[in-house]
């Protein structure tokens, strides 16, 4: 790994996929006890909350106790033939009949996944098991599920006024599964378990230099621009991005704001990466709350109903496009 010049090491060990050309600053760590946190989650605002032992009751989620505790029913697993996992919208390629899925989905036991985990070779297809915790799981899960700081969550919903939790997702995932960079209309709390993981985040503020798909693409909330190899013709704003950059480890625990922009990537020296996550819808917001400017997180909100608003009134999605030209160009530009 160390003489193929598309990874770094970095000072703790921890190898992951060198992007020259992206400026970042380090996530701020702070210790889950210091008054700090809560004017991040408050600025929404990415930081690190480390030794807050979340989900430490999940620390002993290894496959074979998952094997033996998770439940027989199927679950969610990724299927990639690249390293890459892109999320997508199945229901929406209809409107882009050319769109060829990046990756599959597809429901097997955990049996099926811990063999396919423990023969795969280089070159295989990769696998990223990615599934929503539900009340089927077996009776000890549910019980670690229920020993996680349920109280620190609920104190953190209520100061900020978040909506309710939505779901966690119990994702297992293989050194250099990378999640490319994408947003979700989402408050996060993301915790690692077991393993490494690099983050890059970006703010909202950089939606013009990520260029995310059409609202009615299946690949909505994702962005076009490839860090591997960035297409600077196409999207040549990708230069001016700017963000932040971090490695959770075991027990950390990573603030994602709603609608910050983000790229997961599983370091190349974890053995796994095991991680759940804490969605919650954000906050109802009045008119009365409204303050302009508007927040980039607000504008795109705006964006996408504006698109959704479009593609109904047209009647026809594929015409959303030429009608925004037609709108805009030599008129706005
Ligand atoms: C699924 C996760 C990415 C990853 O861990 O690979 C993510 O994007 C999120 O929690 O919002
Ligand atoms: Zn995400």
């Amino acid at each position: 790994m160390m003489d193929d010049e598309r990874f770094m090491t970095d000072s703790d060990g921890r190898i992951y996929r060198r992007y020259d050309d992206i400026k970042t600053k380090p996530i701020q760590r702070l210790n889950y006890d210091s008054r700090e946190i809560n004017r991040f989650i408050k600025k929404q605002e990415p930081v690190i909350i480390e030794n807050l032992g979340l989900v430490d009751s999940a620390t002993k989620w290894d496959l074979e106790y998952l094997h033996e505790n998770i439940g027989n029913e199927e679950k969610s697993v990724y299927v990639s033939k690249t390293h890459k996992f892109m999320y997508y919208n199945a229901s929406r390629c209809a409107v882009y009949p050319d769109f060829i899925p990046p990756n599959e989905q597809h429901n097997m036991t955990m049996t099926e996944f811990i063999r396919k985990y423990r023969t795969w070779k280089p070159g295989e297809h990769r696998i990223y098991f990615q599934q929503i915790l539900t009340d089927t799981v077996g009776s000890c899960i549910y019980n670690d599920f229920r020993n996680f700081k349920w109280s620190w969550l609920n104190s953190k919903k209520e100061r900020f006024n978040w909506g309710d939790l939505t779901s966690n997702l119990l994702l297992i995932g293989q050194p250099g599964n990378v999640t490319p960079v994408h947003y979700d209309e989402q408050q996060n709390f993301f915790a690692q378990v077991h393993g490494y993981k690099r983050v890059l985040l970006f703010d909202p503020k950089f939606f013009q230099c990520l260029y995310p798909y059409p609202f009615h693409h299946p690949c909505d909330r994702q962005s076009q621009v490839d860090f591997e190899n960035p297409d600077y013709e196409r999207f040549p704003l990708a230069k001016h991005l700017a963000g932040y950059e971090g490695v959770v480890g075991p027990g950390d625990v990573l603030y994602i704001p709603m609608c910050w922009w983000h790229y997961i990537e599983s370091t190349m020296d974890s053995q796994i990466t095991t991680s759940i996550n804490f969605w919650y819808k954000h906050q109802s917001m009045t008119l009365s709350d409204l303050r302009f400017p508007l927040k980039w997180q607000q504008k795109l909100t705006v964006s996408r109903n504006i698109e959704k608003m479009l593609g109904e009134a047209l009647g026809d999605p594929s015409e959303v496009g030429p009608f925004l030209n037609a709108l805009v160009n030599g008129r706005y530009t």
